[in-house]
């Protein structure tokens, strides 16, 4: 019986200013529990593989056992169907154990996708892909690459996409269901998939000054990413666009000095592109960003919305729970539900996803 670990950090995305940039890998870890019992020739389970889950919070009981549609061994098919491998080899046990919540701005899907691309990998045996090459098919998939660079690769990270070929630019807005062929009644075509172009994505790590803890403040309410995205504006003023350049030219440097400078950071978190239109969605997020500065909160470094939200992600030196305490009591205030329920948790930076055996 072969078996090992795969561990994937969550993330938060954004950071203020950094929209669809910048993402931070955070100690909240996806794990994916393999065995693969080479001894058994055929399975009884689809695509030779039995998926288990063990989750926590609203939307768990949703997640898809079935490997053709669960979002996780989708993506390790894809990866293998790119590499003339039909299923998974027989027989193949995937335990997830997941306390990323799903769809709350912490990265779950992001998670998902680098953790499965990595399973992919795993059980076929494609020693050659390299993480830079896995950023690609992941890419393929979740089309931002703030959250699954940070999930792949750890740490603070700034990420971008090359300016790709013209026909390489129409082989990345292939729509999702042709990536990830939903299954036809069960038949598999046998057609490959359209392999990802080589270096659509980069990364570069930024340096954290191990002082600045994350306080995620999550609410107990889903905020889809597609949804969160459908309130942005198509266009900015030049204003607008400046004020979140400037912002994101001294961030990655605030947040690495010793010590560091409370008011450059607060400054460096601002945000003017994604946070003002996203207030219909998480009320109160406004009121956080415009009432909280190292001058009124003890420790207090910066406030953003994390990823699409609706977790709130303060950044701080110490009163972790004054500072999620205020969040929380603004949350509740602006919120219909006035006993909304929230979670809070202190997060450290965290390292990228890795295979244990
Ligand atoms: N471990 C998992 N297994 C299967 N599907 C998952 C898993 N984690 C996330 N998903 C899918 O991803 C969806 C959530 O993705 P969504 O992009 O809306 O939010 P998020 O990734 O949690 O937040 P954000 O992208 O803002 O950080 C879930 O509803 C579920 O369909
Ligand atoms: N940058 C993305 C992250 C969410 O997945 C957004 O804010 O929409």
């Amino acid at each position: 019986m072969e078996s090992f670990v795969i561990r994937t950090p969550s993330s938060s995305a954004n950071i203020g200013p950094g929209f669809d940039v910048i993402g931070l890998a955070l100690s909240i870890y996806l794990e994916l529990h393999v065995t693969i019992d080479r001894s058994k020739t055929t399975s009884d389970h689809p695509l030779n593989c039995r998926v288990t889950y063990e989750g926590q919070g609203e939307g768990s009981g949703d997640i898809d056992l079935d490997p053709q549609n669960n979002l996780i061994t989708r993506v390790a098919l894809y990866v293998l169907r790119c590499h003339d491998q039909r299923a998974f080899p027989a027989e193949t046990h995937v335990h997830i154990k997941n306390p990323i919540p799903l769809g709350r701005g912490l990265g779950s899907s992001g998670a998902a996708v680098v953790a499965g691309a990595m399973l992919g990998k795993e059980v076929g045996g494609l020693t050659h892909l390299t993480d830079a090459r896995l950023f690609d098919y992941c890419l393929m998939i979740e089309r931002h690459p703030d959250n699954v660079g940070a999930a792949l690769f750890g740490g603070f990270v700034g990420t971008y996409l090359k300016p790709l070929k013209p026909e390489d630019v129409a082989r990345i807005e292939i729509p999702l269901s042709e990536v990830l062929p939903a299954p036809a009644g069960g038949v598999d075509t046998g057609e490959r998939p359209p392999e990802p172009p080589h270096g659509i994505g980069h990364h570069i790590k930024f340096p954290w000054n191990n002082d600045i803890k994350a306080v995620a403040i999550i609410p107990d309410f889903v905020v889809p990413t597609h949804r969160a995205r459908e309130v942005l504006p198509s266009a900015y003023t030049r204003p607008d666009v400046i004020f979140n350049l400037q912002r994101i030219a001294l961030l990655p440097v605030a947040l690495g000095q010793s010590p560091p400078d409370p008011e450059l950071i607060h400054l460096a978190m601002q945000d003017k592109v994604h946070q003002p239109y996203r207030q219909v969605l998480i009320p109160g997020l406004n009121e956080i960003v415009e009432s909280m500065s190292p001058n009124t909160d003890d420790g207090f470094l910066g406030v953003c919305l994390s990823g699409a939200g609706p977790t709130i992600l303060a950044l701080a030196t110490r009163n972790f729970e004054g500072i999620a305490g205020k969040i929380i009591g603004t949350l509740r205030q602006y919120n219909k539900n006035k006993d909304l329920r929230c979670d809070w948790k202190v997060l450290e930076p965290a390292e990228g996803t890795k295979v244990t055996r």
